[in-house]
């Protein structure tokens, strides 16, 4: 017999996501359903998976029940997972608002990379699909040493090693059309820069404080935006211009393009950064458990 899974599509700043609430660690996800449901044509659809599921009910959560009571199970679209997703994580704020969970305002949220809060700015429409902007506290970056190159085709680019709970290579370029098209993951040099893939940034400028990327995402491939890579980007900017906050005392802003939108990350002093930018829900349904079944056999 065949039963219903119930299912949200949301995006933020086009990197979209197919959300399954299950609030008591009901649902079997293992990586082939995962990879099936987020497929674009045999499947909903998507760069990613969010499962909503409480941190008391979640093995790898538990321990953060006291401080937040969701949890973010963040799967990349071919199944495997990863410690933080940056839009994500605004995406599955909009959907406990969206589900009553939760009002507008603070709230804070588990993921694999700690406990991230979050703020949800009070909506200009109300209604379902909340619009306006969600601010993500996304904790601090560690900027590993040693030189790092990333390749495309026959072009290499230093890169600056970012780590924003996931991991990341920022490579500034002349122009984002000279990643070319990014099919596949970007080579990287030295291996042991990273262990477990890298989420790969092309960056431009755009104006003083304003850049512009591309990126490839370890999992997903070519996306059109990712939170933890804008973040990245920003650090490594200032970083480049020599505005590191932590020396000058000042909060370095800036404004980073995707082809999906526009975010906007702050670096406090105490090295804190902040990420706002929209989060929507587009659409609701239900999976049908037999095909489930049937493609991830
Ligand atoms: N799109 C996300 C990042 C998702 C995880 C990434 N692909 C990884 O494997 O680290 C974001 O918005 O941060």
């Amino acid at each position: 017999m065949s039963t219903r899974i119930a299912f949200l599509k949301g995006h933020g700043t086009e990197n979209d996501f197919v959300i399954v609430p299950d609030p008591e660690n009901t649902v079997e996800l293992p990586p082939a359903a995962v990879a099936a449901l987020c497929d674009r044509r045999a499947g909903i659809g998507g760069d990613g998976l969010l499962h909503v599921v409480r941190s008391a009910a979640h093995p790898e959560a538990r321990a953060m029940a006291a401080e937040a009571e969701w949890f973010m199970d963040y799967r990349n679209a071919d199944g495997s997972v990863a410690e933080m997703c940056g839009n994500g994580v605004r995406v599955f704020a909009r959907y406990l608002q969206r589900a009553g969970y939760v009002a507008e305002g603070d709230l804070a949220v588990a993921t694999r990379g700690g406990v991230k809060t979050v703020h949800i700015a009070k909506s200009g429409t109300g209604g379902d699909s909340a619009e306006g902007d969600v601010t993500v506290g996304m904790g601090r970056a560690v900027l590993p040493e040693g030189d790092v190159e990333v390749s495309v085709g026959e072009r290499t680019w230093p890169a600056r090693n970012v780590n924003m709970g996931n991991p990341h290579a920022v490579a500034f370029v002349d122009d984002l059309a000279d990643a070319g098209h990014l099919y596949d993951a970007p080579p990287f040099r030295p291996a042991s820069a990273y262990p477990d893939g890298v989420n790969v940034e092309f960056v431009v400028d755009r104006a003083p404080r304003h850049v512009a990327m591309r990126v490839h995402e370890r999992g997903s491939g070519e996306t059109r935006s990712c939170g933890t890579g804008a973040c990245a980007v920003a650090v490594a900017t200032a970083r480049r211009d020599g505005a590191d906050p932590a020396v000058t005392g000042v909060p370095a802003t800036y404004t980073v393009d995707v082809p999906g939108g526009t975010l906007v990350i702050t670096e406090h002093p105490d090295g804190r950064i902040e990420m706002t930018g929209p989060a929507v829900i587009v659409a609701e349904g239900e999976i049908d458990t037999a095909w489930l079944a049937a493609v991830t056999r």
